[in-house]
């Protein structure tokens, strides 16, 4: 095998997409700070118990893992920074109020989210920790929909869910303890054969109430629906008013109900979201309220967020023309180098010519070029 073979589901960057990405990165991020949120860079390793804090199998299986040959432990590259930045809000700022934080790194998948899904996707995201109250969630979707919006994306369905309808199911009885990781994956799945397996020993009224929820998707009448065919139980019944809530803080955007769309690391305590735009099965954002992950590294903070894979975002916007520059002869006269500095000052795309490459093509679209003209340098039309 060649030696610069990348491994699967791993690739290089390569200029023009690089660059979209880059100024994607930066417009989101600026935008972010519009709003107040404040930039954190957590480490890309870290002790694979603190990674695991507060998550599900999900995330350990996704981890890759090494040891660190200074403590001689386990250490894991992080599969989502989500967990990190609620480490930092528990453990570092120490605030009591309202913190918004944003963030974004490359993180590494073990496996491949779909078929074509890189391994290393470039993750952005924003965090609010402090406000356990609905508010915080619309802001965070407001947030992600003007992040989509930034990369071009109009076109968005919002698919809203609740972990608080399974947790309150579950919490409900006894005999489905232990099955909570397998109820999740089923529910994923909407694989009803195995439900009807998996709650064969179970109460009728759980049964019935989890052998629903794959058919619990739609419009906002489904809330309605969920109301007549799930049990009342208050948890159910304070997660579908949520719902409500946030269908109608949407606005005008387009929004659908999927009760069994519990994708994720299963951290999430409430009300998640996950944005979806036409032909592209996986969803380009996801979010949601993950109250107990800041409880897990000892300081509970109500806390909900979203983030997006960059790379994936690049790859859905129009690739962008090329760079209009200016074409400049080698030389190291101090008139062409103050005059080359003045340009790229302004703003300007300078390129010297190394001596030999005159006339190479590149990324760039040379439609001027700087030459020397009675002793002064001047600028020439291209083309
Ligand atoms: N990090 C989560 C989404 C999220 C961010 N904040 C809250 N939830 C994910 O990748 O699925």
């Amino acid at each position: 095998m060649p030696n610069w073979l990348l491994p699967e589901n791993i690739a290089d960057v390569l200029p023009s997409e690089a660059r979209k990405i880059e100024e994607l990165r930066r417009a989101l991020l600026d935008n972010f700070r519009l709003y107040g949120y404040e930039l954190v860079m957590p480490p890309m390793l870290e002790y694979v118990e603190s990674l695991l804090t507060g998550t599900g199998q999900d995330m350990e299986l996704r981890m890759f893992k090494l040891v660190d040959q200074l403590s001689g432990r386990t250490m894991g590259i992080r599969a989502d920074m989500t967990t990190q930045v609620a480490r930092i809000d528990a453990h570092l700022l120490n605030r009591s109020s309202i913190t918004r934080l944003c963030y974004t790194g490359s993180v590494m998948h073990t496996r491949p989210s779909g078929l074509h899904a890189t391994r290393e996707p470039l993750q952005i995201g924003a965090e609010i920790y402090g406000h356990a109250g609905l508010e915080a969630d619309a802001e965070v979707q407001e947030l992600a929909l003007a992040s989509l919006a930034l990369a071009g994306i109009s076109h968005v369905r919002l698919d809203l869910c609740h972990v608080g309808v399974l947790r309150a199911i579950i919490a409900n009885d006894e005999k489905t303890k232990h099955c909570e990781a397998a109820l999740f994956g089923l529910l994923e799945a909407k694989d009803i054969p195995g439900l009807k397996e998996i709650s064969s020993n179970f109460d009728d009224l759980t049964r019935n109430a989890l052998l629903a929820l794959p058919n619990l998707y739609g419009d906002g009448k489904t809330i309605a629906h969920a109301r007549q065919v799930l049990p009342q139980l208050p948890g159910i019944t304070k997660a579908l008013d949520d719902l409500d809530s946030l269908i109608k803080l949407a606005g005008t955007t387009d929004v659908t109900v999927d009760l069994a769309d519990l994708r994720g690391y299963h951290y999430h305590s409430g009300a998640m979201f996950a944005a979806y735009v036409p032909g592209l099965p996986n969803a380009v954002a996801r979010g949601g309220r993950y109250d107990h992950v800041g409880e897990a590294f000892g300081r509970a903070r109500p806390a909900t967020g979203f983030s997006m894979d960059l790379r994936e975002l690049a790859r859905l916007m129009p690739s962008a023309g090329r760079t209009r520059a200016i074409r400049a002869p080698w030389g190291k006269e101090a008139a062409l180098c103050s005059k080359l500095e003045e340009l790229r000052r302004s703003g300007e795309v300078v390129i010297q010519s190394l001596p030999g490459h005159e006339n190479d093509q590149d990324e760039f679209d040379c439609d001027r070029a700087l030459e020397l003209e009675n002793g002064n340098w001047i600028l020439r039309k291209l083309g």
